[in-house]
């Protein structure tokens, strides 16, 4: 399957002589959602500014369906629609004329009735004659990627999209961006909130020190270095953990009533079938037990130690 977005080599020094991205390769896959994961100062926006034509890349090539960004920039630019992290738009207009004078910028003929699907799909429709001054935080986002829609790009960069808006928005905003990789367009967003990878993404890749450190099928990721837990409550309460489930990794809480063991859960023998023979051996009555999958957060705090 030929790339959407080609990244090969790309590195980026900037002019005070810190390296921002130190050889990145990243190939986005047509019709995908990809979370772009890293703490802070990984090389995330500029990433995507590089990609996007608005940071030149010190060495490296990109190319964006097929055009090269720097040799063939806007052909390259017109396939990408980019979100910013920040509110850049002039306060006074209204919401159409906003998104009007944004088609307007890459060439393209007038089309109202793709305005008008764009702003009814993101809900702001019977707000199109107000001032952007005058639209909610929640509202004021949604313009941001309405402009970004406005000239039809197949690729669409949301920088943090949902950094600082409640729970409720941010689930919107999940939603919206489902129905757009519906609608065919290929996603890419960074984001520090795991949950919205573990929500959404199809493939996560994890950017530190400006080098990419993993790229991986989020289901594949999780159960690749997922571990599981298994608690053992048990009947009785034991004052001492018995030496022989200490030495298989078993640890005993501090009341005495529940026993963890954890194991990888794609290993060919995960241990339980034993432990629980021991423990029946051992005259050990369990009351009640579960298991636990760690969610990408645990995964990712491993991978990065949570720095850059
Ligand atoms: N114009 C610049 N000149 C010098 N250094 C810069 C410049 N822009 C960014 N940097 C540095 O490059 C590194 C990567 O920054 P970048 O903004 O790409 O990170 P990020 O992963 O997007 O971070 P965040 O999550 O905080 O937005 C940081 O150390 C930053 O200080």
């Amino acid at each position: 399957m030929q790339s959407i977005i080609a990244a090969d080599g790309v590195t980026k020094t900037y002019a005070n002589g810190f390296q921002a991205l130190k050889g990145v390769d990243l190939h986005i896959r047509p019709g995908e959602i990809f979370a772009l994961l890293g703490p802070n100062g990984a090389g995330k926006t500029t990433l995507i500014s590089i990609i996007c034509g608005i940071v030149n890349a010190t060495s490296g090539t990109v190319l964006a369906d097929g055009h090269d960004i720097s040799r063939d920039y806007r052909a390259a630019r017109s396939t990408i629609g980019l979100v910013p992290q920040e509110l850049s738009t002039d306060l006074w207009e209204t919401v159409w004329s906003t998104v009007k004078f944004s088609r307007g910028l890459f060439g393209k003929a007038p089309n109202p009735a793709h305005l008008e699907k764009v702003l009814r799909s993101l809900s702001l429709w019977d707000k199109k004659d107000t001032k952007i001054m005058a639209l909610s935080g929640g509202m004021k986002r949604r313009v941001m990627i309405a402009k970004a829609l406005s000239h039809e790009p197949r690729i669409l960069f949301l920088d943090e999209p949902t950094a600082g808006v409640d729970v409720e928005l941010r689930r919107d905003m999940w939603e919206m961006v489902r129905g757009l990789r519906a609608s065919g367009v290929t996603i890419i967003l960074t984001t520090h909130y795991i949950e919205e990878a573990e929500e959404m993404a199809d493939r996560i890749g994890v950017i530190r020190g400006g080098e990419i450190i993993l790229v991986e099928d989020k289901a594949v990721l999780m159960r690749k270095l997922g571990k599981k837990r298994l608690s053992l409550q048990l009947q009785q309460p034991l004052t001492a953990l018995p030496a022989d489930l200490a030495d298989n990794g078993v640890t005993l809480s501090e009341d005495g009533e529940t026993l963890t063991y954890t194991f990888d859960a794609q290993g060919e023998d995960t241990g339980i079938a034993g432990l629980l023979r021991r423990l029946e051996a051992g005259g050990i009555d369990i009351k009640d037990m579960q298991t636990h999958q760690s969610s990408l957060e645990e995964i990712f705090v491993e991978l990065v130690g949570g720095r850059a």
